[in-house]
């Protein structure tokens, strides 16, 4: 990195050097193109000094919803709301740097659902986007990302985030991410025993700052908290005739309902004769999960970080704070979601769903994943007031694949 270093910074201690102060501020742009939502990260970085991580100094944060895959029909309607994500970075961004600005998108499950031809028109909506505006666009710039890479990179930012990744002593946490259509599990095996049990294309190896991780992680589609609606309704991947009702034992009663997802009307309602609450519930929603995760023996005693619904659904049952997050064990789902299942009329005000989410969430962690009772899970949205999102991570490999940092 020798050829950094320009000739004045000789006679300045780094901290005086006149230009210091600017010339290593930088920035990089992510978008998150979710089933639900699409989202825009705008990170200022400053590499302190050349041997050391770059430090986040800042991230502006927006969101439009719904998410691209509910433009599946109006490509150029779906880029619409990209380009008015992007014009918050021509405001964040010095016009100096624009051009050496990155900026990228990166699509998640709702477009890995979508026809291949669908997908790729609005994709390519977005790459217009993105080629009319001031910013530098590298190859690639606009894609659907690997599940793998998704959960990866979520472990990066949280692990680079908490400190873990820089000095010795490393001890790394592992993360959960239960987005709208898919849901991650990523850790850092401590035993070779995991390694040996675990199916070749869970584990994949991955080098950053300059150091290789052989991660254990898994992204399963079709598993996040909206398509397990979708599965527990009996109405995932079906071809929906008009008119068809999908019943549940997790929804009120009297409930009659439609919802959009995915570009598709579902009409939905609860068991107006049959059986409500937990039992039942859990029943279905078993049928969902059991024998469809591998269970890594490893995971059943340590601790995770977990965000996105698991996050959401806990703070709207108020067990945890909605601003600061907070700890909990996996039994706390399974009391809260017994309590609400078997409560529904007192908790009809909120959505319909909160039975199911939380009995979804529940029958996930023990039934899918293997986790036990008291496994505890640190709910967390930000830490030091950056996101806790698989998109730093991704600007730092960014950054790093186009040579701006290590
Ligand atoms: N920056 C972000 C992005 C998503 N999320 C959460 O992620 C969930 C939705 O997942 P998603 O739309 O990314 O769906 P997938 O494409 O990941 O399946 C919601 O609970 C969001 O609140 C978040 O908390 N922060
Ligand atoms: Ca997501």
């Amino acid at each position: 990195h020798s050829n950094r270093v320009m000739w004045f910074q000789e006679f300045f201690p780094p901290n005086v050097c006149p230009i210091n102060a600017k010339a290593n501020t930088f920035y990089g742009i992510m978008f998150d193109a979710g089933s639900t939502g699409t989202r825009i990260h705008i990170y200022t970085f400053v590499q302190k000094s050349p041997e050391k991580l770059p430090e986040v100094e800042g991230e502006i944060f927006e969101s439009v919803k719904p998410g691209l895959s509910a433009y599946a029909d109006q490509p150029e309607k779906g880029a619409e709301t990209v380009k008015t994500l992007l014009d918050m970075a021509i405001d964040a961004v010095p016009p100096h740097l624009w051009k050496k600005t990155p900026v990228v998108l990166k699509a998640t499950a709702g477009l890995r659902l979508l026809s291949e031809e669908k997908a790729q028109a609005l994709l390519s909506e977005v790459k217009e986007v993105f080629e009319e505006s001031p910013f530098l666009v590298p190859e690639d710039s606009v894609g659907i990302m690997d599940g793998s890479h998704e959960g990866i990179l979520a472990w990066i930012t949280v692990n680079f985030l908490t400190g873990q990744l820089s000095g010795q002593n490393q001890q790394t946490v592992g993360t959960l991410d239960l987005g709208g259509a898919s849901t991650q599990i990523t850790f850092l095996p401590r035993f070779e025993e995991t390694l040996k049990e675990t199916p070749g294309d869970f584990v994949t190896s991955f080098e950053m700052f300059n150091s290789t991780y052989k991660l254990y992680t898994h992204s399963y589609l079709g598993f996040g908290l909206k398509a397990a609606r979708l599965a527990t309704l009996g109405a995932l991947n079906m071809e929906v005739v008009d008119g068809q009702m999908f019943r549940s034992s997790c929804l009120p009663k009297q409930l009659e309902a439609e919802w959009h997802f995915g570009g598709v009307k579902y009409r939905y309602g609860g068991n107006k004769e049959g059986e409500t609450g937990f039992k039942p519930c859990y029943l279905e929603v078993l049928k969902v999960v059991k024998g469809k995760l591998h269970q890594p023996d490893e995971i059943r005693g340590s601790s995770f970080y977990a965000f996105s619904y698991y996050y959401d659904r806990a703070a709207d049952t108020n067990l945890i704070d909605y601003e600061r997050g907070g700890v909990l064990e996996v039994r706390d789902f399974e009391r809260k979601a017994k309590e609400v299942c078997d409560n529904m009329e007192r908790y009809n005000s909120a959505s319909p769903f909160l039975c199911m989410d939380l009995t979804y969430i529940t029958a996930l962690l023990k039934e899918g994943f293997g986790f036990r009772d008291n496994t505890v899970l640190k709910l967390t949205k930000k830490v030091n007031n950056i996101e806790t999102s698989w998109t730093l991570g991704a600007t730092f490999y960014l950054l790093q694949s186009l040579g701006m940092t290590y």
